[in-house]
């Protein structure tokens, strides 16, 4: 006689035998998968070819930790210089809250201001959202604030758990469970973070707690949410890829396993191995509604997802971009380099300054005939960021003019033709420099430069 219980599917209606409950494996010696971590080598990628099915939830939305991961790699910013880039998230995120959620630090004075300054525009998106040690003290602070949820750190790997925290896995997670429980008491919503998931064992440990966790949302009737920390990098969205590194394997087992129902699943991912923005897409695909990133993907080392990639990938999975203003992106980007002083690196997709910049002469010839062919989209209508061609040796008045034209957004009967004596002074110039040997490209600055000196020249004031 079969002993074991059985549960239902809520998805397939189905009942189910319990062997998918997972009891927690408490082991003496942590598993550190010295397989696929072995430390002096590069990690490995294994696989065991089973294949998990696509399942994008109906809603998706992106979170953001540019306040809380982002600060905590930078130079802190002001209190002025937050509430400006979180009101530029609500306009980024429009109407419909793609922009879900903002997550603050509430450790000092300044932080609290910040959050209190936030709270003050009375905006519904993005929902303020706090990150605190995890004590009764904190959870009371974030009720007196006014906050409904609050991040946890629950470390998940054997790696934090013995090592950092000198634990086995079964205190580990009943002090997690007792901190949860304690959180819930206040009635303070917890949001769980899974740190290093792509490190743990995910059946052993993660499945047998986040188990314990839904069971505790269903005796507060408060939500719990789960974050799924790739703190590393590790995670990858090959198909048939093994867990923990495998992203889709991760979300199938917290969903199918342990029961977290999709609008309470987010994943956080960093860039060590470039992998950052396709696995954050990988967990909407395979059932997580929430992807956590950070404006430019500044965050700890080699940073977390970028925000701005995120609202593109959703605008190119949903076919819409839902009301989000994209243009908010370029303003947010000049604010940084002018404002805030951060230089964002040329190449940047969607922010850089050469991002839609085309210097081969080739490739620019084809782009002054039509610039669908080197330019990924309506790059001046989305992010009011015209295409742009470099100027070199094969430029040409009609390349000349074009940069002219782009570089000083000049429109209509103020921009130039190759037939204005400005632009011929410039490629005068252009063709001295290449003639005497150049090699290089001719940067932005440069011609700057000679651009106002032919002005003052000619007499001609045709550049703002
Ligand atoms: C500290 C944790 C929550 C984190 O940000 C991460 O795992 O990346």
């Amino acid at each position: 006689m079969d002993n074991r219980s059985v549960r239902l599917n809520k998805k397939s209606n189905l009942l189910k035998l319990d062997e998918y409950m997972y009891p927690l494996v408490d082991t003496d010696k942590p598993n550190v998968f010295r397989n696929l971590f072995p430390y002096e080598e590069v990690p490995k990628i294994a696989f065991n070819d089973r294949i998990v099915p696509h399942e994008m939830p109906e809603d998706i939305w992106i979170t953001d930790t540019t306040f809380r991961d982002g600060q905590q790699s930078r130079t802190p910013y002001s209190t002025d210089q937050i509430v400006h880039i979180y009101d530029a998230f609500h306009r980024l995120g429009g109407p419909k809250g793609i922009i879900r959620q903002c997550e603050f630090f509430l450790y000092s004075k300044k932080d609290k201001d910040a959050v209190y300054k936030c709270m003050e525009k009375g905006y519904k998106f993005p929902e303020i959202t706090s990150w605190i040690r995890a004590s009764k003290k904190d959870f009371e602070l974030v009720k007196e604030i006014g906050l409904k949820e609050t991040g946890i750190l629950v470390s998940c790997s054997d790696y934090h758990i013995f090592y950092k925290m000198k634990m086995t896995r079964k205190q580990a997670m009943e002090h997690y469970l007792g901190v949860v429980r304690e959180c819930l008491e206040t009635g303070i919503s917890p949001r769980c973070h899974l740190e290093d998931i792509t490190r743990s064992d995910i059946y052993g440990f993660v499945i047998p707690f986040c188990l314990e966790l839904m069971k505790l949302k269903d005796e507060y009737g408060i939500p719990v949410k789960i974050r799924a920390c790739d703190t590393m990098g590790y995670g990858v969205n090959f198909p048939g890829a093994v867990i923990p590194r495998s992203v889709p394997g991760i979300i199938y087992g917290l969903k199918e396993h342990a029961g977290v129902p999709s609008e309470l699943l987010e994943w956080h991912g960093h860039n060590d191995f470039y992998k950052a923005v396709n696995n954050s897409t990988t967990a909407w695909l395979y059932g997580a509604s929430a992807v956590n990133s950070a404006l430019f993907g500044i965050g700890e080392r080699t940073g977390n997802t970028p925000l701005e990639a995120m609202v593109f990938e959703y605008a190119q999975l949903r076919g819409t971009l839902d009301g989000m203003d994209t243009t908010v992106i370029t303003e947010l980007a000049e604010y940084y380099e002018k404002e805030i002083g951060y230089h964002i690196p040329e190449r940047t997709p969607f922010v850089g300054k050469n991002f839609n910049v085309t210097r081969a002469g080739i490739h620019a010839d084809g782009l002054l005939k039509n610039e669908e062919i080197y330019n990924i989209f309506d790059t001046d209508k989305l992010l009011n960021r015209p295409v742009l061609v470099a100027v070199s040796n094969t430029s040409g008045l009609a390349g000349i003019a074009h940069w002219i034209n782009t570089y000083y957004r000049l429109k209509g009967d103020k921009a130039v033709d190759k037939k204005s004596p400005l632009v011929a002074e410039v490629k005068k110039w252009v063709d001295q420099e290449y003639e005497t040997g150049r090699v290089t490209a001719i940067t932005d600055g440069e011609l700057e430069k000679v651009i106002k000196e032919s002005s003052k020249k000619l007499n001609v004031n045709l550049i703002p």
